[in-house]
C-alpha cells in the first residue's frame, strides 16, 4: 500500500511525502522535474521520473508500487503565466489531471486528493470565504483547477473513487527540521521573495499597491504554514480510509496578515532592514482573501501547529539561507 505522490520533488508534494513517511507510510514520487529537484524528493521515498499525464507510465508505477491512493501536486502554478498561456495551463493541471484520474479509476486507486487553490472562488464578494461560495475564477489557472475539481466530482459519482480537493490558500514556510522548502525557479510569492531580500539572494523588493481597502492600503492573505498543510493531506488520506464521502475543504486559518505587516515580520525575524519600494497593483490581485476553516478542523480533526506568522517567516529564512549554502539558483 503506497501513496502516490505527484510533483513531490516540487515545493508542496515534497513537504507531503516528509509528512507520509514521517507516519511510515510508502511514498511513490512522480515528478517530470520540470520546476522540481531530484534532490527536494525525501530520502526513503521511491522516485520516478516522468510526466503525470503519461498513462502507460502512470499504470506501471501504479501496478509496480502497489498504489492505494494519489496525491496529485504536479502542475503549473503562476497565475499571471497562466494568462500569458492560457493553452500551456490547460493541458497540463486539467488534460493531465484528467489522464491521471483516468489511470486511476483504471487500476481500481479509490482515494485521490487533489491540490487546488482559493483562485477557484476569483474575486469572492465577501471574506471570509467558505466552500459554498460560487467559483468563479479570474484567470486560466483558477479556472483549470476548478475545471480539475468537476471532473474529480463527476469521477466520483461515476466510479469507484472518493476524493478530498484541497483549496489552498496563501502556502509558505518550510519544513521546520530544515528537511525541504520552497525553491521554485521562479519566485513570486510574498513571503519567498521577502526572504529572498532578507538574505541577499535579491536586492530590494517591491509592494504591489496600496490603495487597497484595507486598514493599510495593502493586500491582506490568509497565510497557511507548509508543514500544517502537509498534515492536511495525511488526514484527509485517513479520512478517506476510514470512508469519509468526498468533499472540498479549504486549508487555512482563518485570519489574514497584510503585505506591509508580512514584511515587517521578515525585517523583525530577519534583523535585516531591506528596500522596499511601492509599485502598481498586480493585475487581479483581490484585496482580502481569508479562509473560513471551520470545515477541515470539524471533518479531518485538523489542528495546525504553527499558526504563527513570525514562525513561518523563520522558517522561511533558514530555509533561505540553506538554499545559498547548498548554491542552489532559488530565483
Ligand atoms: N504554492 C502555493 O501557494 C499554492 C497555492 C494553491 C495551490 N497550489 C497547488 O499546489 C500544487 C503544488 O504547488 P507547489 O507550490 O509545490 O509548486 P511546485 O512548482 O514547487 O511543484 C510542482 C511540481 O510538479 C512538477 N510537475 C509539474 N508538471 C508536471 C507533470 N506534468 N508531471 C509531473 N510532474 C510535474 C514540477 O516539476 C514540480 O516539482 C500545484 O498543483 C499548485 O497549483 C499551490
Ligand atoms: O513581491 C511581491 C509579491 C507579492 N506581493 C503581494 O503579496 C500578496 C500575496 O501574493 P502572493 O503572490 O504571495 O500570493 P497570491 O495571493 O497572489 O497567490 C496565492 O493565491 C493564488 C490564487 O488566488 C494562487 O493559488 C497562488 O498559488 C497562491 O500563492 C499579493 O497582494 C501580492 O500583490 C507583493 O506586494 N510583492
Amino acid at each position: 500500500m503506497t501513496v502516490l505522490v505527484t510533483g513531490g520533488a516540487g515545493y508542496i508534494g515534497s513537504h507531503a511525502a516528509l509528512a507520509l513517511l514521517d507516519g511510515g507510510r510508502d511514498v511513490v514520487v512522480l515528478d517530470n522535474l520540470s520546476q522540481g529537484h531530484r534532490w527536494a524528493v525525501p530520502t526513503g521515498a521511491a522516485f520516478v521520473e516522468g510526466d503525470c499525464g503519461d498513462e502507460d507510465l502512470v499504470r506501471r508505477v501504479i501496478a509496480e508500487h502497489d498504489v492505494t491512493a494519489i496525491m496529485h501536486f504536479a502542475g503549473s502554478i503562476i497565475v499571471p503565466d497562466s494568462v500569458i498561456y492560457p493553452l500551456e495551463y490547460y493541458r497540463n493541471n486539467t488534460v493531465n489531471s484528467r489522464a491521471l484520474l483516468q489511470v486511476a479509476v483504471d487500476s481500481g486507486v479509490k482515494h485521490f486528493i487533489f491540490s487546488s487553490t482559493a483562485g477557484v472562488y476569483g474575486e469572492p464578494k465577501a471574506t471570509p470565504i467558505n466552500e459554498d461560495f460560487a467559483l468563479k475564477p479570474i484567470s486560466p489557472y483558477g479556472t483549470s483547477k476548478m475545471m480539475t475539481e468537476k471532473m474529480l466530482a463527476d469521477a466520483a459519482i461515476a466510479h469507484d473513487l472518493r476524493y478530498v480537493a484541497l483549496r489552498y490558500f496563501n502556502v509558505a514556510g518550510a519544513d521546520p527540521k530544515g528537511r525541504s522548502g520552497q525553491t521554485s525557479r521562479k519566485a513570486t510569492h510574498l513571503i519567498k521573495i521577502a526572504s529572498q531580500a532578507a538574505t541577499g539572494t535579491r536586492p530590494q523588493m517591491a509592494i504591489y499597491g496600496e490603495d487597497y481597502e484595507t486598514p493599510d492600503g495593502t493586500c491582506i492573505r490568509d497565510y497557511i504554514h507548509v508543514s500544517d498543510l502537509a498534515n492536511a493531506h495525511v488526514l484527509a488520506l485517513e479520512y478517506l480510509e476510514r470512508g469519509g464521502e468526498s468533499d472540498v475543504m479549504n486549508c487555512g486559518y482563518g485570519r489574514g496578515f497584510s503585505v506591509r505587516e508580512v514584511i515587517g515580520a521578515v525585517k523583525k525575524v530577519s534583523g535585516v532592514d531591506f528596500e522596499v519600494e511601492l509599485a502598481d497593483r498586480r493585475p487581479g490581485d483581490p484585496a482580502a482573501l481569508i479562509a473560513a476553516a471551520d470545515r477541515i478542523r470539524q471533518k479531518l480533526g485538523w489542528t495546525p501547529v504553527h499558526d504563527d506568522l513570525d514562525a513561518i517567516v523563520r522558517h522561511a529564512l533558514d530555509w533561505e539561507q540553506s538554499l545559498k549554502s547548498r548554491e542552489v539558483s532559488a530565483a
